[in-house]
């Protein structure tokens, strides 16, 4: 069975190999994880894969848990309860070695915006041990895969919000890895911007084999043929190709697959087409 046939299937992933097989695995598996702030619980029993090479949208309204489930893959919090692997990795058990297969866009800004945009990517770059000449290259390498490379020399205060996200995009990519987790990446920026932005990561997904995992509530980024997760109240409520997930909710689009999910009468504030 694929790594596909897994996700669509809604098979379990408990089997995270002791000695993973990079080819084989998921690029990111999710097995039972709950999380609690206290008496607060964020996430109850989530489980969901994500394919390698694969754009996977991670739908979910504002307090669904998608920035605690990214903390948890990121390591910022511990895992309570559940397993998290990528590429067959444990991410509780071998750190190393899962974060480095691991590109990340947090949803706060986190630039130096006195730097120029090239000096932002070797400051990232020094932090992760990548030498000097080598960053200079990657940074290039990066900054034309996003389409930014014309702006390499300018102040990031003088760029446009989503020339920002890229950037954030590009500087997640220079350690080269192989699974991008983005969280909102959107949020804030005009329709060409967003537009813009998620053209350029469904490229490296289809281009370079990247695989993503694209937390968002906007509805009108969902593509035809996307994997995609629905995220409501810390719970899983449905998983599968986009188009399935419409279907066996009994939906005609998206919205009113959401809506069904969800046993909202009207779209929620926040969600937006
Ligand atoms: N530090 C915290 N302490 C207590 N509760 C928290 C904390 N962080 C998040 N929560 C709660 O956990 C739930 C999930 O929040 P989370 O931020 O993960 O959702 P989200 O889907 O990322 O939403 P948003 O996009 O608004 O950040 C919410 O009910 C939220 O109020």
């Amino acid at each position: 069975m694929t790594a596909t046939d897994a996700f669509s299937s809604g098979q379990d992933t408990r089997d995270i190999p002791s000695r993973p097989d990079v080819m084989a695995a998921p690029a990111l598996s999710i097995d039972g994880v709950s999380h609690a702030y206290g008496a607060r619980r964020a996430l109850i029993d989530i489980g969901f894969s994500v394919a390698p090479a694969s754009f996977t949208a991670l739908l979910g309204l504002n307090g669904a848990g998608k920035s605690t489930l990214f903390s948890l893959i990121t390591r910022l919090f511990g895992i309570q309860h559940g397993r998290i692997g990528i590429f067959g990795h444990d991410v509780a058990r071998t750190p190393g070695e899962a974060l480095r297969l691991l590109g990340v866009v947090f949803q706060p800004r986190t630039l130096d915006l006195d730097l120029s945009v090239t000096q932002n990517l070797l400051y990232h770059a020094a932090l992760h041990g990548i030498g000097r000449r080598d960053a200079r290259g990657r940074s290039h390498e990066v900054l034309a895969r996003i389409g930014l490379a014309d702006r390499a020399g300018s102040k990031v205060r003088d760029l446009s919000g989503g020339q920002m996200r890229r950037l954030e995009i590009a500087r997640a990519l220079l350690h080269r890895p192989r699974l991008l987790l983005l969280d909102e990446a959107t949020v804030g920026l005009d329709v060409k911007a967003r537009a813009d932005i998620l053209t350029h990561v469904r490229e490296l997904v289809a281009e370079q084999g990247i695989s993503v995992l694209w937390a968002t509530h906007l509805f009108d980024e969902i593509g035809a043929s996307d994997d995609l997760v629905v995220l409501h109240q810390g719970r899983v409520l449905a998983k599968g190709e986009a188009p399935r997930v419409i279907a066996d909710a009994g939906g005609s689009d998206i919205n009113t697959a959401f809506m069904r999910l969800t046993g909202s009468a009207e779209p929620s504030a926040g969600a937006t087409s």
